[in-house]
């Protein structure tokens, strides 16, 4: 797992690291920079070559003053430089003014707001050139203002139609940095992306939730490592309150070593009315797929014929109703159920629903589909969710489900740290007291006590092939299959949801979900299982 901060937590790390004495804030924004600059050169070898163009853009804090850092450097490289600075000089904060005057000693400073030279955007004298944007970064408390935003905007825009590559310092400007939501009333301005992000220690949550509109993140070490664990983790990062962890691996054993089938669960997938049971099946194949010992199929005895005609390693039982269900529960080598998928909405599927949740010995269930628009419409059906569940909606079923938070969350950002994706999820996840794994290229999996994690598909680890017909049902198929198998909860759900993502990179382009319990086999043969 790699550590998500918000930028309260980066700001108490080097607090710490600085006052322990074992590095200066200046000695940090000197690294900080000359990681930009390596980044820079490793994203475009081309350029370490010969001397280019840099455009750089500095703010009135910090972010600024890695700026500086910046330009000093690529100058020394012999670069040709421009700065502008958006702000009073006299008023920059100790190291950037430091900087500021380092920079002064060889090159000039422009205004950001002033007059834009004759040429600036002309590649440099090899062909080539960067634009560095260090106006905000951590410390973005409010929109940027129009005129700065513009401003940025035209700089982008003409770097780019000059084939300069753009590179955001921390976080593309305007950008917040603890939820990923440009700040103002429109949200999804394009002015702050970039091809290539730095930024330091750790990557924050906005970098993998929300628009984080960049091409492409580097992480790069100043030096900060193990500072959180000699000060204590929970010193460091006392003031989080959204952190989480980026899913970059599975948790929990899923290899099959030895035993029965019983010995790998028995997960019970119900489905709807004939013509309807596709999405059931496409669940109960991803259960048996990703190593649930056994997998039955139970849906109402009219679709029988139907799905016997459709599966074979799949058991199949008729289930008619809620007694039905009940009395197939009695069986408690079943522990796991999964209901939603093409299940329906009517009289028997409320049931059914009520059945599962209510059972008294609280098996784990999965939530998906229609199941959770039953549960949305009827409290006391959300009444009886309980820590063995799974709730798995898109933004639509989350705002049917939690229509106050899902509204906080689609208001504008104005200020920041502002409410994210993290703190929705984790609201929903308290409120239903269960799991909830919010759907998404950025899907967020918050338990009732906080915990939290991030399933991103974004960039190298993009999966634009996942939206697809079924493929959630198949999801809701996999995390059932590894409540089966025994994995807790929150476990489940993130490492279903890694696997889909896997999955369904493995099968890349054409997929359709019927793929997507075929492509496990590939990716457990290259995890060495
Ligand atoms: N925290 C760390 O460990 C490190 C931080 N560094 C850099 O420092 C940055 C954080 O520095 P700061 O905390 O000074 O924050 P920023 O440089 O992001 O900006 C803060 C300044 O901008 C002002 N401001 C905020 N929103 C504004 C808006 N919309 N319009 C106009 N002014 C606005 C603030 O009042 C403040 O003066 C990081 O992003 C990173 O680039 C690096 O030097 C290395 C180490
Ligand atoms: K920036």
């Amino acid at each position: 797992m790699t550590e998500l901060l918000t930028s309260a937590q980066m700001r108490a790390i080097e607090a710490a690291a600085i006052a322990s004495g074992m590095v200066t804030g200046l000695e940090l924004m000197e690294r900080a920079g000359r990681g930009v600059v390596e980044a820079i050169f490793e994203e475009w070898p081309a350029l370490r070559a010969a001397p280019q163009r840099a455009v750089v853009l500095c703010g009135p804090g910090n972010n600024g003053g890695d700026g500086f850092v910046v330009a000093r450097l690529l100058k020394e490289w012999g670069w040709e430089v421009a700065l502008f600075l958006y702000g009073d000089p006299a008023r920059l904060p100790p190291d950037a003014r430091t900087n500021y005057l380092r920079w002064c000693g060889t090159g000039e400073v422009r205004d950001f707001l002033g007059e834009i030279p004759e040429g600036l955007f002309d590649a440099g004298p090899s062909g080539d050139g960067v634009v560095v944007d260090a106006l905000f970064g951590t410390g973005l408390a409010r929109p940027l203002d129009a005129r700065v935003r513009a401003r940025l905007a035209e700089f982008r825009a003409q770097g780019q139609f000059c084939g300069l590559h753009s590179v955001a310092v921390d976080m593309p400007s305007g950008i917040d940095s603890d939820s990923g939501r440009f700040l103002g009333e429109d949200e999804g301005w394009s002015g702050v992306q970039a091809d290539l992000c730095v930024t330091f220690h750790r990557p924050r949550v906005g970098h993998f939730v929300g628009e984080p509109s960049v091409g492409r993140l580097v992480v790069k070490d100043i030096g900060l490592d193990g500072i959180a664990d000699r000060m204590g983790r929970g010193a460091a990062c006392r003031e989080s309150t959204s952190a989480a962890d980026l899913i970059c691996r599975w948790s929990g054993d899923l290899r099959k070593s030895g035993g029965h089938k019983y010995t790998h669960g028995h997960a019970l997938i119900l489905s709807g009315p004939p013509g309807r049971a596709g999405a059931g099946r496409l669940a109960a194949r991803g259960a048996l797929r990703i190593g649930a010992g056994l997998v039955t199929l139970g849906c109402p005895p009219d679709a029988m014929p139907e799905n016997a005609a459709r599966l074979d390693a799949v058991m199949l039982r008729p289930v008619a109703d809620g007694n039905a269900l009940a009395e197939l529960l009695v069986d408690p080598r079943v522990n796991a159920v999964c209901l939603g998928p093409g299940l329906g909405t009517g009289a028997r599927e409320m049931d059914l629903v009520a059945a599962a949740l209510g059972d008294a010995q609280r098996r784990a269930v999965v939530l998906d589909a229609d199941a959770l628009t039953l549960v949305a419409r009827h409290p006391e059906l959300f009444a009886l969710l309980h820590e063995a569940c799974v709730l798995t909606p898109h933004a639509g079923e989350f705002a049917r489900l939690f229509p106050d938070i899902a509204e906080r969350l689609a208001a504008p950002a104005v200020t920041g740290p502002a409410f994210s994706r993290l703190d929705a999820t984790r609201a929903a996840a308290a409120r239903a007291g269960c799991v909830v794994l919010f759907k998404g290229p950025d899907t967020v999996i918050a338990d009732p006590a906080g915990r939290c994690a991030v399933n991103a598909a974004l960039r190298e680890r993009a999966a634009p092939w996942l939206a697809t017909a079924g493929s959630g049902d198949v999801l809701a198929g996999f995390i059932a299959g590894l409540l089966a198998r025994g994995f807790s909860p929150f476990d489940a759900a993130c490492t279903g949801g890694w696997l889909h993502v896997e999955a369904a990179r493995r099968f890349g382009p054409g997929l359709i979900a019927e793929d997507l319990p075929e492509a496990l086999s590939v990716v457990f043969r290259d995890l060495g299982l």
